[in-house]
């Protein structure tokens, strides 16, 4: 494990109130290869208590409380990542490769992603693992319906765990599975009960380590176009504007054209962009590109050596809230000097 020369990779963990993030975490953290792990708890409120509940070594706990992560402290998570790397090369904690936040439940997890990213002295330390989300059997639906910060951790999750299986009636969590699929096509579904061992791939199967897993981005492409599957034209649920889209072309991209128009697209639309994944052919090159983004924030992208699932050509995923699909096909195939009929794409799937 080395804390000093590489950079430490953040998981963050969010999910509604009471999904089951802390029961998670502690299960996480004690697979073998998870050891190592220090963990950042935001709580809501004055007093804090999951600290207490989080089975780790004590120290390297820091919680980060009044108030939420999301917005009013962000300035504290980077003091809190700062100083755990600090104390830890004094000698004062043991070194770690990896730190889990775990947010409040009412966080919306893609500012925190995006303090990480645009921070230079964080950046330098850290890098951006896999966005986890937890969403509980009995409640999920419930939540999923009634609040919008439920949906927004589903949409720009890159791991979505399933929690409480055990207290699944008749086709509960089939029923929540599907409306996962449904807001993230793109993310794997993992199921959880507190009585199973989690699979450590939730934080170690990284999504952002694109250039190591290209089988990654194999994954979540077939997902998005296969997402047909999960589509429900008469879903009568009152979040509709959520939806998830594919934009392709097999006609080579222009890559600072391509990268205008996407700075014009997030600009513009970067709050209702929550979550873009793409695989790009671009003018010049034999292998793709990979681009992510969570709202705002695009992440560097990166090179594939190879296409990962033998299919060449441009497929865009978009996750988008309130955004007009066809306006956004339009302004791709104009601005990119596509053939339109090229990336008229049916909609994979809306939520
Ligand atoms: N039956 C069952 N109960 C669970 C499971 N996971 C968590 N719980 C219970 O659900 C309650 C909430 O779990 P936590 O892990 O504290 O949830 P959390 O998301 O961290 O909660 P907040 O921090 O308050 O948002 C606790 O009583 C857990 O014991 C599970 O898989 N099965």
């Amino acid at each position: 494990m080395s804390t000093l020369t590489e950079p430490i990779t953040v998981n963050v963990l969010t999910g509604f109130l009471g999904a089951g993030k802390t029961s998670l975490l502690n299960r996480l953290l004690r697979l073998p290869r998870l050891a190592g792990t220090a963990v950042i708890i935001n709580e809501f409120g004055e007093v804090g208590l999951d600290h207490l509940l989080v089975e780790t070594m004590d120290d390297d706990i820091v919680l980060l409380k009044s108030g939420c992560i999301c917005c009013t402290i962000r300035g504290d998570l980077k003091d809190a990542l700062l100083s755990l790397l600090e104390r830890s090369r004094r000698g004062e904690l043991p070194s770690f490769s990896r730190v889990a936040v775990e947010t409040t439940g009412i966080a919306d997890p893609a500012p925190i992603v995006a303090t990480l990213s645009a921070d230079p002295m964080l950046r330098h330390h850290f890098r951006i693992g896999n966005i986890v989300t937890v969403v509980d059997v009995p409640n999920g639906l419930s939540n999923l319906s009634a609040y919008p910060e439920a949906l927004r951790q589903v949409a720009v999750a890159d791991r979505l765990v399933i929690s409480k299986t055990d207290l699944a009636q008749g086709d509960a969590e089939a029923a929540l599975h599907a409306r996962l699929s449904a807001i993230n096509p793109t993310a794997e579904i993992l199921p959880f009960s507190e009585d199973l061992r989690p699979d450590d791939a939730i934080f170690l199967h990284d999504v952002h380590d694109l250039a190591a897993r290209g089988s990654e981005v194999a994954r979540w492409l077939h997902a998005a176009s296969s997402g047909g599957h999960h589509h429900h034209p008469h879903d009568v649920n009152s979040h509709r504007d959520i939806r998830a889209f594919v934009l392709t072309t097999d006609q080579p991209l222009h890559w600072p054209r391509f990268a205008l128009w996407l700075s014009m697209l997030l600009n513009r639309h970067g709050e209702r962009v929550l979550r873009l994944k793409g695989l790009l052919a671009i003018e010049g090159n034999d292998s793709p590109v990979v681009i992510q983004g969570v709202q705002h924030l695009i992440h560097k992208p990166v090179h594939l050596q190879r296409w990962p699932d033998g299919v060449s050509g441009t497929r865009i995923v978009v996750i988008a809230r309130g955004l007009d699909e066809k306006s956004v096909q339009r302004s791709f195939s104009i601005f990119n000097g596509l053939r339109y009929e090229d990336n008229i794409d049916d909609e994979v799937t809306s939520a």
